[in-house]
């Protein structure tokens, strides 16, 4: 009896002993951040809701700027700061990407759901590729403008067609569809020369196969916090689904990349198929075949690249011009802002070019403007730890995923004075010049910023000055203004609306600036279906 209880006293003073050191050790050391609990298995999950980046500003305002939580059983830190956002991002161990469900099924291929030496080695190609086609690709001449302005041209082709219709029928004009197919040409042309008609069916059902994509992907959403879900009946049926639209897409880029290599030419490069291909070819000839891509199959890799650029530079131009044409219905005074400088600018007689760019700052202030006031991707893309990190003073383990709340950025009423409203003067400095802070995100920042904020920044401008400098865009008679709070997606996107289109004819009648565009077009590039 006496050894039974001097036994189970030792084993009390061991586990206070064991207890107390541990307290000790924790003393001045740092603690995950706050946040809230949530509930066993499901963590916060179920209390998120559907605008995310809206409760997760209330629970930045709660419990501070870096707050934790977790969603089924993985930990998630919110930075919503925009100090702690850079300085996080520009360190190495910020720089992975969340191992889920979903980046099981990319296999960790592309550059966007990739991280390590795949992701370095992808990212510096794609920059200097990117760059190089904006700036010294062709014979001296921008090539990045003049496909984007083909593309613009065939843009106000069809509007004009739809505003002569609408004289007629009196009706509106829904900007989507053909913002969708145009946006869709540019990045479909740098990439692998392609492009669509409107109202080509294979463009519908490429469009259809990412709709549902983001719509298959999105039923999968828990999967990824809980992955015993996968076994759930019609979540496995939902998998397969995915799998089939993947080949389904994944044929398609094939035979683009197939039709690249039998008409491949390495002196002339014509598009980043092109730039992997011949990326390839050396690595053969340098006997590093097998290390290229670390060692992933090459064709693969090039239909990832170009799913990960068209999904990336697609949708977020598609709906940053969305919403500019929103806030113009908003802020007519803006518009007429912006037209007079157009006119004064770039005169009556020719459409807007990048050259024009300097001098047409409050263009540009309303272009950075609605940038900030939509952030179009309210909570940038999420990453992850590659290791034990302090940010802040507080503890991040390894794997812990970290998103960069760049909504909670925009519209912190510390940082812009009424963030709600829609004011261009805002991102004009003294002398009237342009002038972006450092709290301006739109693209994120750090090592995983956006790969395409340069181009993207050209093609708003080019559709957006041209579309202003060509019509009026104005609310149609009885309908009530687009409400500015959007639907949460991936992106950020603004509810239905469509627009009363008023031309403003260019003054030389026989400048045919669209026929210019679409005889440059029929020359550079071959329409879907013609291979
Ligand atoms: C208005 C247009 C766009 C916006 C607002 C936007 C915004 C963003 C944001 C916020 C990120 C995440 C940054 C981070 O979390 O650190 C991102 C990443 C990325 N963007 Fe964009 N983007 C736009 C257009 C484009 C275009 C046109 C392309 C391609 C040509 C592109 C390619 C990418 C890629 C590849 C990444 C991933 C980079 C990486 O993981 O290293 N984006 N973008």
């Amino acid at each position: 009896m006496l050894v039974e209880y001097v036994n189970w006293t030792l084993w009390a003073i061991f586990f206070a002993v064991v207890i107390l050191v541990k307290i000790l050790e924790s003393v001045g050391k740092p603690s995950l951040p706050p946040g809230p609990w949530g509930v066993p298995l499901a963590g916060y999950l179920p209390f998120l809701g559907v605008d995310t980046h809206l409760h997760f500003r209330d629970l930045a305002r709660k419990y501070g700027s870096i707050f934790s939580t977790r969603l089924g059983n993985k930990l998630i830190v919110v930075l919503s700061d925009y100090k702690t956002i850079r300085e996080a991002f520009s360190k190495e161990e910020f720089t992975g990407r969340p191992d889920t469900e979903f980046s099981n099924i990319l296999g960790g291929y592309g550059v966007i759901n990739s991280d390590g030496r795949l992701w370095k080695d992808q990212r510096r190609f794609l920059h200097e590729k990117l760059r190089r086609f904006g700036v010294t690709f062709g014979s001296g001449k921008d090539q990045m403008q003049t496909k984007i302005m083909q593309e613009v041209g065939m843009f106000l082709k069809e509007l004009n067609n739809q505003a002569d219709q609408q004289l007629t029928s009196n009706g509106s004009v829904d900007l989507e569809p053909l913002l969708a197919v145009s946006i869709s040409n540019v990045i479909c042309s740098i990439m692998m020369s392609v492009r669509f008609e409107h109202h080509d069916p294979h463009f519908t059902r490429f469009m259809d196969l990412i709709a549902e994509g983001f719509r298959l992907f999105g039923r999968m959403a828990y999967v990824n916090f809980i992955p015993v879900l996968r076994y759930m009946p019609g979540l496995r049926e939902t998998r397969q689904q995915i799998a089939q639209n993947r080949s389904e897409m994944a044929e398609f880029f094939q035979k683009t990349v197939d039709w690249h290599r039998d008409t491949f030419d390495p002196s002339n490069i014509r598009d980043m198929t092109d730039n992997y291909l011949l990326e390839i070819r050396e690595a053969k000839a340098e006997g590093r075949e097998g290390e290229l891509f670390e060692g992933k199959d090459h064709d693969r890799q090039i239909q990832q690249i170009i799913g990960d650029l068209f999904s990336a530079g697609m949708e977020t131009i598609k709906t940053t011009i969305q919403w500019a044409a929103v806030f113009m219905l908003h802020h007519p005074e803006v518009a007429a802002k912006v037209q007079e400088e157009l006119d004064a600018v770039v005169g009556r007689r020719r459409l807007p070019k990048l050259e024009d760019r300097q001098n047409l700052p409050y263009t540009e202030a309303t272009l950075l403007e609605v940038l900030r006031r939509s952030s179009v991707v309210p909570l940038g893309t999420t990453h992850a730890t590659t290791r034990d990190v302090v940010l802040g003073g507080h503890f991040i383990p390894k794997n812990t995923q970290v998103v960069p709340l760049l909504h909670a950025v925009h519209m912190d009423p510390t940082l812009w004075e009424e963030p709600e409203k829609f004011k261009p003067e805002r991102l004009l400095g003294a002398e009237g010049k342009v002038h972006k802070p450092q709290y301006f995100l739109p693209f994120g920042v750090g090592r995983r910023m956006c790969l395409g904020d340069v181009l993207a920044r050209m093609e708003i401008f080019l559709f957006f000055a041209s579309l202003l400098h060509c019509f009026h865009v104005k609310l149609p008679e009885g309908k009530d203004l687009p409400s500015l709070t959007g639907i949460s997606g991936v992106t950020l996107t603004p509810e239905n609306f469509t627009v009363r289109l008023q031309k403003r004819p260019l003054e030389e009648s026989d400048y045919d600036f669209l026929q210019e565009f679409s005889e440059l077009q029929s020359s550079l590039m071959r329409n879907v279906g013609s291979h």
